[in-house]
């Protein structure tokens, strides 16, 4: 394997009664494409949440390049290079797609208030430095034609795009989207498929993705995890999982 950035060793995590996931390990490497899948209520989301840092887990540890990231809040977790989108979307709906995005990457730069006062100049050099990264980023997305546009009224597929160009506008080795494709029709689960390939090479990226339709990610990921009940139950590429007795009794009886 290719040198390791995010490693999972016996990950545990529980509220109240229910143990939502289950001794999970898995290491992801550097520059991979993974996608992790499994039933509705499996634990993925909840697998998400632990390695951005909004649940603690309850046993074992997670490592993102060799550090473990227990002690850290979600912020500096972003910080040190993990940015998500959720699977609700978190756009700010009444501003634009530009504005969207550079809410996010001035996140990034971190420079506060007092500096901007203070070096008014140079905020404003900044400032425009970070407009036209903004409209190169939308350009890679696809969205460049729409950047005067109210985030809140794009089509749902172009508002998942914004999600996800505001995640990599904060400049994450490692991103991690949950359910890219959910609530899409065919037509735009094929050109997300395309949107996360090119991102994937055009920035460099490692992504792990997070997908209930086993058949979506089949196409783009080399590298598949499938979870079922809190525990993996699998791992190995599309055709391994395809063909496995455990991934499609899970799957059995899933009617969507
Ligand atoms: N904050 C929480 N409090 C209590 N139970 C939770 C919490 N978050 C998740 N769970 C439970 O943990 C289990 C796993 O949920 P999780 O959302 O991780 O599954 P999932 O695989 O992402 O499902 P889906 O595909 O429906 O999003 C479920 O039984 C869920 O009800």
């Amino acid at each position: 394997m290719d040198k390791e950035i995010l490693r999972l060793e016996k990950v545990n995590k529980s509220f109240g009664g229910v143990h939502a996931v289950k001794d999970i390990s898995m290491t992801i490497a550097k520059g991979e494409l993974t996608a992790i899948i499994g039933p509705n209520g499996a634990g993925k989301t909840t697998i998400f949440n632990l390695i951005s840092g909004v649940y603690k887990v309850s046993s074992g540890d997670i490592f993102f390049n060799s550090k473990s990231l227990l002690r850290f809040r979600p912020d500096q977790i972003v910080g040190m290079g993990i940015s998500r989108t959720f699977q609700n979307l978190r756009l700010f709906n009444d501003a634009s797609v530009l504005e969207n995005v550079m809410t996010a990457m001035q996140q990034q730069q971190k420079y506060s208030f007092f500096e901007a006062v203070s070096h008014l100049g140079r905020w404003k050099n900044k400032e425009k430095a970070t407009k036209e990264r903004s409209m190169e980023l939308l350009d890679r997305v696809g969205l460049a034609d729409r950047y005067m546009q109210e985030a809140g009224t794009l089509p749902y597929g172009l508002q998942r795009r914004l999600e996800m160009a505001r995640a990599i506008a904060l400049e994450p080795e490692l991103l991690l989207l949950d359910e890219p494709a959910a609530g899409m029709n065919a037509e735009e689960i094929e050109q997300l498929n395309q949107l996360i390939l090119k991102i994937h090479s055009d920035f460099n990226l490692t992504i792990l993705l997070i997908e209930h339709h086993m058949e979506l990610v089949m196409k783009i990921c080399p590298h598949i995890i499938c979870v079922n009940f809190g525990a993996k139950i699998a791992e190995g590429t599309p055709n391994e999982i395809q063909n496995n007795k455990d991934v499609l009794v899970a799957y059995l009886g899933e009617d969507d």
